[in-house]
């Protein structure tokens, strides 16, 4: 017997799916996978069936097939990761709740000059952009489907000074770092916009800090976020450092807070699933766990991500390149040569093509699909170029290598980068295999 009681949290139909699972009576699994394929197959092969009966007058030959009739949508597939061994429930249950947030801004910003969500908030963030109504709507979204799903500890975010702990009563283990919108400069032309994940499990080094006779995870930090009216502070399960009102000492919480964002400063190899969303004439939720990129296409007559894109291989030379050309005057002189480079005519007499679309998910996603090369380079403005290590470069850079490709800050791999602070930039270039490594021999 399974009762659920109601909540205020949002939850879709994956978490609830997850609770039954995660249910001590495991037989309750695969009934419910079986459930769920029915619930989801049910309508798509009876229309199937009645369109191929009109067409060809037998059924049952088509029908065995493959087809494009075979639907797979984002619950299902993880459902099924699950049960194969590759993720854990909790983990699904993350990822659900990411997809559900990315489901919400790609509603907002379709509507976003409608309904007044254009331009500017008014506020600044910490690393000095002007944030966009939809930069803060976003970051909120996230943090509010991370926070209802419960199963998770710390997040980071590019729009939060430091990183924000769950409060306890909502807190889980993994570590979530994103960009909410990426390319939030095109969000009022209406051109391409995306939204950037990274998920990583508790820092061993941290839990081996924490003092023995405390029973704390991560749920130890001090800071809110969202509706809470008052900043809550998460210390019940820290026992000792107490003072003797049963205060926290301030210098304990500094600690604390410090534990915090070491948690989340990993390097991008201990990353255990990231991906990204495209908002564009396709909203695109790709995601790897680590075998592989698959990516999900959102059917908006279902509101379902469907897959669309199995096993993504990028192709290992491209013929595309992106740079912001109009850094050109201040790169330094080996970059400019290899530019040059592409730019002369091959043996087909054609050069590379240039491609910028000032939105990184939407030029990996490109790149994925079709090859060629990235770079964000450092510039004689900015010694680490725009991007962001934690939330940007590391998540895409797994996301690359998981599809075949490459990675680098020009010296190093992008993914062996360990961040020593949370908004940290670096220079990246990061592609094609073949082009990353030509690259490298003019930079060398
Ligand atoms: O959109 C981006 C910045 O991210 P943001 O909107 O701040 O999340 C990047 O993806 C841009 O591609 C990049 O910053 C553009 O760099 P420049 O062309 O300005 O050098
Ligand atoms: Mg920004
Ligand atoms: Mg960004
Ligand atoms: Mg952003």
């Amino acid at each position: 017997m399974v009762a659920v009681t109601a909540t205020s949290s949002y939850q879709n139909h994956t978490f609830f799916s997850n609770f039954l699972s995660s249910s001590p009576n495991s037989n309750l699994f695969p009934l419910h996978l079986r459930c769920l394929k029915r619930q989801s197959f049910t309508s798509d092969v009876t229309a199937a069936r009645i369109r191929c009966k009109a067409a060809l007058g037998s059924t049952e030959t088509k029908l065995q097939k493959k087809s494009q009739y075979d639907i797979e949508n984002l619950t299902i597939w993880l459902l099924k990761q699950e049960q194969a061994g590759n993720i854990d429930a909790e983990l699904t249950i993350v990822l659900s709740s990411i997809s559900l947030a990315c489901k919400q801004i790609a509603s907002l910003l379709q509507r976003s000059s409608i309904i007044n969500l254009t331009g500017a908030h008014g506020t600044i963030n910490i690393q000095g952009e002007d944030q966009k109504k939809l930069d803060v709507i976003s970051n909120e979204l996230f943090c509010n489907c991370l926070r209802s799903c419960g199963r998770t500890g710390i997040i980071a975010s590019e729009e939060e000074d430091i990183p924000v702990a769950v409060e306890e009563t909502y807190s889980g283990n993994y570590i979530v770092v994103f960009d909410p919108i990426d390319g939030s400069a095109n969000i009022d032309t209406s051109l391409t916009t995306g939204s950037i994940f990274g998920i990583y499990g508790p820092d061993e080094q941290c839990l081996v800090d924490i003092d023995d006779n405390s029973t704390v995870i991560l749920s130890f930090c001090i800071f809110s976020y969202l509706d809470a009216e008052e900043p809550l502070v998460l210390v019940s399960k820290v026992q000792n450092n107490r003072m003797p009102n049963g205060d926290v000492s301030q210098t304990h919480l500094d600690q604390e807070k410090q534990k915090c964002i070491t948690s989340v400063c990993q390097p991008g190899s201990n990353l255990l699933a990231a991906g990204y969303c495209l908002y564009s004439s396709s909203v695109v939720f790709t995601l790897s766990i680590g075998k592989g990129v698959f990516a999900f296409t959102l059917d908006p007559s279902h509101g379902e991500f469907v897959l669309t894109h199995e096993n993504i291989e990028i192709p290992k030379l491209g013929k595309i390149y992106s740079f912001n050309e109009g850094n050109y005057d201040l790169w330094d002189e080996k970059l400019k040569k290899y530019l040059s480079h592409l730019r002369l005519p091959g043996s087909n007499g054609k050069p590379y093509s240039g491609r910028y679309i000032g939105c990184l998910v939407g030029e990996i996603h490109r790149m994925l699909l079709y090859g060629g090369i990235y770079g964000n380079p450092k510039n004689k403005n900015s010694k680490n170029g725009n991007l962001r290590l934690l939330y940007e470069c590391a998540p895409m850079s797994y996301l690359v290598e998981q599809a075949g490709g490459k990675a680098t800050d020009g010296h190093q791999r992008i993914l062996d980068i360990k961040p020593e602070e949370v908004h940290q930039r670096t220079p990246i270039f990061i592609g094609s295999p073949d082009e990353v490594e030509k690259l490298q021999t003019f930079l060398a």
